[in-house]
């Protein structure tokens, strides 16, 4: 994945963010009626799909799940009101 396609990801999420549209699930989850509790929860349900798909070394299921788990990071991400650089500078600290 590259940072492009994540930037433009983000980008999508942060619009959402601002203009709510009713028949966005993005905005949704800033909506919803539990608050951040809400995508927490999704980021623990996707978490758990996730380790199944890989207990099933199922590839494309390992791709789906890490595609949501890694969407529900990002609108996580925005509903603290961070960037998606916060999270990428964090990654380049890393690297030897
Ligand atoms: N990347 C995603 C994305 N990944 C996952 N999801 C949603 O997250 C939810 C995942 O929850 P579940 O696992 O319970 O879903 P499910 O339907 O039971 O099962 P699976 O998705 O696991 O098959 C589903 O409703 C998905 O549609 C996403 N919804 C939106 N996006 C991106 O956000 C953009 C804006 O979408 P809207 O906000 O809907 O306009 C889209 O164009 C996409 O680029």
């Amino acid at each position: 994945m590259s940072d492009a396609i994540l930037e433009a990801l983000f980008e999508t999420i942060e619009d959402r963010k601002a203009r709510l549209p009713e028949d966005s699930y993005t905005a949704s989850l800033f909506t919803h009626e539990k608050g951040e509790n809400a995508v927490l929860e999704k980021l623990g349900e996707e978490t758990t799909e996730l380790i199944l798909a890989a207990k099933d070394e199922d590839e494309t299921e390992i791709a789906h799940e890490s595609a949501d788990l890694v969407y529900h990071l990002l609108v996580l991400l925005a509903m603290q009101d961070m960037e998606l650089a916060d999270l990428l500078a964090e990654l380049e600290t890393r690297r030897e």
